[in-house]
């Protein structure tokens, strides 16, 4: 049976799986709620723009998804799509646009972009206060300073700790290793749970002895793009696992010929952990709630100002 159904799937497994499907739903209504406040009271929606350039089939997917769950809340979403081989100053015109329009609250840039186009450059385009990604330096800088509070934090990691806090498991004094230090996923969470009071270490690709590391572990949030690569022999008996590696594997049963996997090999890790998400039904849907959440608040904070 399908681990994401939250049934026993061998008899080995003692974890408790985390519905991230269901803990979305919840969050969603929530802000559907608020979005219907803010109407009322200021007669203005939230509003998030998604650009995407190019084909790709997995990018068009997440934009598709990213834009109903905008309409599931009542945001009011803005699309705008470019050909692949658009050129920067172009691409650079529509983010200009879409910060000086007031009924835009988020800005996103589906990432990746394509390769003639400096990501770095669009990223930091985007008005600090629209950047509900959180991927603007500034946005990145304070998460990692005491004392201070970023306009965003990134959707993944806001949503990882998110599932843990309301599982019920406790960060505070705990032993945290993510796996990866991406700059939108692993160094953002990182810095989220330490803020967090969690003791944080990072491994990546030129650690030595990562499995020794990940042992030590009450929480651990992998993240680093590699299918199944998370053992169970990693994982301290009453850990919590996020699996944020959303990674395709092809699989001819499937209607679009493959199925997702994480970066955990779920079943072992599942013998282990106290608490571990699935792929899918984990992380991914959080993610699509924070960016959901972050725009919700970006609106909030513009409204409330005018
Ligand atoms: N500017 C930008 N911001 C992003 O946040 C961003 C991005 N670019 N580029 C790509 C990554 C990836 N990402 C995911 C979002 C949702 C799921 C998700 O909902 N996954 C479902 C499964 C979806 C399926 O079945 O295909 C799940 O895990 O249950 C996955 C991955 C956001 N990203």
């Amino acid at each position: 049976m399908a681990a994401a159904d939250g049934v026993v799937t061998s008899a080995a497994q003692q974890a408790k799986v985390i519905d991230g499907k269901a803990i979305s739903a919840e969050i969603r209504l929530e802000l559907a709620e608020q979005v219907k406040q803010l109407q009322q009271t200021c007669g203005k929606v939230p509003g998030l723009a998604v650009v995407l350039v190019g084909t790709r089939g997995d990018s068009e997917t997440y934009v598709r998804s990213k834009r109903k769950a905008c309409e599931e809340v009542g945001i009011a979403s803005y699309a705008t799509d470019l050909p692949e081989d658009v050129c920067e100053d172009d691409l650079l015109q529509v983010v200009a646009q879409y910060n000086a329009d007031p009924n835009v609250h988020g800005i996103l840039v589906q990432l990746p972009l394509p390769g003639h186009i400096n990501e770095r450059r669009i990223l930091d385009a985007i008005s600090i206060d629209k950047d509900v990604d959180g991927f603007h330096p500034a946005n990145i800088g304070a998460l990692a300073m005491r004392g201070r509070t970023p306009l965003f934090v990134s959707c993944t990691p806001k949503g990882c700790v998110e599932l843990l806090e309301r599982s019920g498991v406790q960060i505070s004094g705990k032993r945290a290793v993510v796996i990866g230090r991406s700059n939108i996923v692993g160094t953002p969470a990182a810095l989220l749970l330490q803020q967090r009071d969690a003791t944080v270490t990072v491994v990546h690709s030129r650690t030595r002895d990562a499995a020794s590391i990940v042992a030590e572990a009450d929480i651990v949030i992998a993240a680093m793009g590699k299918p199944e690569s998370v053992r169970g022999s990693w994982i301290k008996a009453g850990a919590a696992v996020i699996d944020v590696g959303t990674n395709p594997v092809p699989d001819a049963t499937k209607k679009r010929g493959y199925r997702l996997v994480g970066d955990v090999a779920f079943h072992e890790a599942a013998a282990h952990a106290s608490h571990i998400t699935p792929v899918p039904g984990g992380v991914g849907p959080m993610t699509i709630t924070m960016l959901l959440s972050n725009t919700v608040d970006s609106a909030k904070r513009a409204l409330h100002a005018s």
